[in-house]
C-alpha cells in the first residue's frame, strides 16, 4: 500500500545529527542534549510508527481511488460532504471560513454528476451562502434543518443563546454562533487556561435546558436538542428522500472531518454500503474506512471523481 508521502515536517525526525561541541557545553550537558536529541528522534519515530500503522488502516482515498471506483461500480454513487474542515479549511473566525472558488468548480462537477448533499453543523442558510450552489441538496444544523424541530423549541434556544452570549462574555476571545437549531460555542481564539471555565459556565447554563445537550468539536462546543438526530440520521434521510431506501445500487461516500461526522460513517459501516472517508491529517479513532489529509485533497478526489464518469 502507498504510505503517506507528505508527512508533517515538524514531525519528521531532526535531519541534523547532534552537534559536536569543542569546550563548551560540560560534558554532562553533552549527555544531556545527546539523550535530548535521541529522544525526540525516538518520539517522532514512534509518531512515524502510529501514522502508517493508521494509514495501514484508513488508507487515502486518492492513492486507493481505483479501489474506490472498482466498489462503487454498477452504483449509484451518492455524494455527502461536510462543510468546515472538509470544503474549507479550519479559520479563526467561524464566519470567514469560505471555500475557493476552485472547491466550488470541483462540488458543481460532482453534483452535475452524482445526487449530492451538504451536511454541516452550521445553520443552512448559512451553509448555502458560503457554497452557493443551487443544484445541492442541504442539511444544517447537524441534519435538523431536513427534518426540523418545533417552533418551541427554536423559541427555547433563542433564549439559551442570549444566556450563553451574556455569560461567556466574560472569557476573552469566546463567540457564539447561532446555527437555527444547534448553537456552537467557538474558543479558538480563547487563552487554553480559559477553557474549562468556558466549557464550565455553557455546562452551568444548559442546566437550566434539559433539552439540550453539549459535544466538542474542533475547538468549540455544541450545544444541540437531545434528540436522536445527528448526520448519520440526516444521510438515511437524504438516501430515502432521493429514493434509495433498501436499494442494493447505491454507492454513498460521506466525506467529513469531525466527531459529528462519525455517526454518518457509523450508518455507512452498519449499512455496509458506500464509503466513509476522514479528512484529517493526524491519526484519530474514526469509523471511516478511508483518510484525506485536508480540503486541497477533497478537492482532488472530487475531480478525479468526475474524470472517473467522463471515462464511462
Ligand atoms: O459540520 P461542519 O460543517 O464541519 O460544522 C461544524 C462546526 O464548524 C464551524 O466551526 C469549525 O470551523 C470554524 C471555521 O474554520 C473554526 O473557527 C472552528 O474552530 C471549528 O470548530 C462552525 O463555525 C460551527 O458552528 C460548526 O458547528
Amino acid at each position: 500500500m502507498t504510505k503517506h508521502s507528505a508527512f508533517s515536517a515538524e514531525d519528521a525526525a531532526p535531519a541534523q545529527p547532534a552537534r559536536r561541541f569543542t569546550s563548551y557545553p560540560p560534558a554532562s550537558c553533552r549527555t544531556a542534549a545527546a539523550q535530548a536529541a535521541t529522544g525526540s528522534w525516538l518520539d517522532a519515530a514512534a509518531r512515524r510508527a502510529e501514522h502508517d500503522d493508521w494509514m495501514e488502516k484508513h488508507p487515502s482515498a486518492l492513492a486507493e481511488f481505483e479501489a474506490v471506483l472498482g466498489a462503487a461500480k454498477g452504483k449509484q454513487v451518492v455524494m455527502f460532504l461536510d462543510y468546515d474542515g472538509t470544503l474549507s479549511p479550519i479559520v479563526k473566525d467561524p464566519d470567514s471560513a469560505v471555500m475557493t472558488d476552485e472547491m466550488r468548480e470541483a462540488v458543481r462537477g460532482v453534483a452535475e454528476r452524482f445526487p449530492t448533499a451538504i451536511v454541516s453543523g452550521r445553520c443552512r442558510d448559512k451553509v448555502f451562502d458560503f457554497v452557493r450552489l443551487a443544484e445541492l441538496y442541504y442539511a444544517g444544523s447537524h441534519g435538523m434543518d431536513i427534518k426540523g424541530p418545533t417552533a418551541q423549541s427554536k423559541h427555547a434556544k433563542a433564549k439559551v443563546c442570549r444566556a450563553l452570549t451574556a455569560s461567556t462574555a466574560a472569557i476573552p476571545g469566546a463567540t457564539v454562533e447561532n446555527n437555527k437549531f444547534c448553537l456552537s460555542v467557538h474558543f479558538r481564539c480563547v487563552q487554553e487556561e480559559k477553557w474549562r471555565a468556558l466549557e464550565d459556565l455553557v455546562r452551568s447554563v444548559l442546566k437550566d435546558y434539559p433539552d439540550l445537550h453539549l459535544t466538542k468539536g474542533r475547538k468549540v462546543l455544541e450545544i444541540r436538542p437531545s434528540i436522536k438526530w445527528d448526520k448519520g440520521n440526516a444521510l438515511q434521510f437524504l438516501l430515502e428522500a432521493q429514493g434509495f431506501a433498501d436499494s442494493n445500487n447505491v454507492f454513498p461516500i460521506y466525506i467529513g472531518d469531525d466527531r459529528t461526522d462519525e455517526d454518518a460513517f457509523k450508518v455507512l459501516r452498519s449499512m455496509g454500503q458506500g464509503i466513509g472517508i476522514l479528512v484529517s491529517k493526524i491519526p484519530k479513532e474514526t469509523s471511516a474506512s478511508y483518510s484525506l489529509q485536508e480540503p486541497s485533497e477533497v478537492k482532488e478526489f472530487l475531480h478525479k471523481l468526475v474524470k472517473s464518469k467522463q471515462r464511462d
